[in-house]
């Protein structure tokens, strides 16, 4: 049967470590592995990362820019060189490929996003093995992706993937970093979220030398793409034929089993397509009856708003500490909420001297993360 397969292959994968110079075997049989996937029916996205490590290779410098601007135009050199690669093996095994680059705005505004889902179907459905990068060198810092695992996720959900595979340098998720904890454990399934919190992984901060998310990225992308339906795999990119074997059957990687109802797809552009612009506090009462009784949030519930944002932005929903239950899109301005907040819904028409919606915002606008 055919599936939609996202691939995410990293730059510690795509790189050798000591010397930063392109691993070709693996990319050649990563090549292989795709143009296989393809011979078989199946509709195949490859989320490449490696243009910064690439144009670093190609530049001479010895470590990952820090410098914005540098980093942007050292991503502009390798991206082009990585295509160019691709693009190589690619035609060389008769398999035609797309670059897509996008930024975290390409997917804010709706008429964008379906735009970007429109242009992948027509894509897969030409059979083109889509390439696609975070276009790091018009990216703005308060609008980027930032690493291309939460990039893979949100692509996955965006096209409603069947599988993502999450290539990296172990070979799977472990209790705690292997190269920092000898004796962690290595995790096979994750078969929801709760036992994923309850498993309490440790991911130290960063990855390595030339990665940029580390383990942290992989399990929020985990999160985002089983949220969305998506069955997701942490494995090896050193392997990419393990790939064809894990869809086989063969128990290699880590798996995440998708969520078995999905959220809607409106609902996760709200929750992941959109860009938070403020965070409302909740009370106890406000909490439980959008965690546990799918209710929309009234005013009375909010405690605290932060931010300056106007109505229909997308908020944050937290409890007192600070913690994400939810997010959703917002009736009111913050000035607006800033009078309002902890009133009845039937106050709001004295207190703001125009009768506005009942809701702060309403469930069908609202998601819980
Ligand atoms: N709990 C963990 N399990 C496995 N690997 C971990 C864990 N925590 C941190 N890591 C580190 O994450 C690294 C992979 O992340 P990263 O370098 O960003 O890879 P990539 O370039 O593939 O995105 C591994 O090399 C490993 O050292
Ligand atoms: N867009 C960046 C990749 C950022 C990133 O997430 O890197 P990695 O952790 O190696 O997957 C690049 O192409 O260099």
């Amino acid at each position: 049967m055919t599936k939609t397969i996202v691939i995410k292959i990293g730059t510690s994968s795509l790189t050798q470590p000591e010397t930063g110079q392109l691993a070709l075997s693996t990319i050649a049989t990563l090549a292989e592995t795709l143009c296989h996937l393809r011979q078989e029916g199946h509709r195949v996205v490859l989320v490449s990362s490696g243009a910064v490590g690439v144009g670093c290779a190609r530049l001479g410098l010895t470590e990952r820019p820090k410098a914005m601007a540098l980093k942007q135009a050292v991503a502009a050199v390798g991206q082009g060189r990585l295509m160019r690669i691709y693009d190589d093996l690619f035609t060389t095994l008769s398999q035609p490929i797309a670059q897509v680059l996008l930024t975290r705005s390409d997917l804010v505004q709706r008429s964008r996003y379906l735009n970007v889902y429109n242009t992948f179907q027509e894509l897969l459905g030409l059979g083109v093995i889509p390439v696609v990068n975070e276009n790091d060198t018009v990216a703005v810092e308060e609008l980027k992706f930032g690493d291309n695992d939460t990039l893979s996720a949100l692509v996955a959900s965006l096209i409603e993937a069947d599988w993502l595979f999450i290539l990296t340098d172990v070979d799977r998720l472990y209790s705690a970093d292997p190269r920092s904890v000898p004796d962690a454990q290595p995790i096979s399934l994750v078969n929801n979220l709760k036992e994923l919190a309850a498993l309490q992984i440790q991911t130290g901060s960063q990855g390595s030398q030339w990665g940029t998310g580390g383990m942290l990225t992989k399990i929020s992308a985990a999160r985002i793409a089983i949220a969305a339906g998506v069955r997701t795999v942490i494995t090896q990119g050193r392997f990419p034929h393990n790939i064809e074997k894990i869809l086989a059957g063969e128990p290699l990687g880590t798996h995440f089993q998708p969520q078995p109802e999905p959220t809607s797809a409106r609902k996760r552009w709200i929750a992941y397509g959109l860009v938070p612009a403020g965070k409302l506090y909740l009370d106890t009462g406000a909490i439980a009856a959008i965690a546990q009784g799918g209710k929309s949030l009234l005013a009375a519930g909010i405690k605290t708003v932060e931010g300056n944002f106007e109505a229909q932005a997308a908020v944050q929903l937290c409890d007192h500490q600070g913690t994400e239950i939810a997010r959703g899109v917002v009736n009111y301005s913050s000035e607006e909420l800033e009078k309002i907040r902890g009133c009845h819904s039937r106050e709001i028409c004295t207190i703001l001297g125009y009768v506005g919606a009942e809701t702060v915002i309403h469930r069908d606008n609202l998601v819980l993360t």
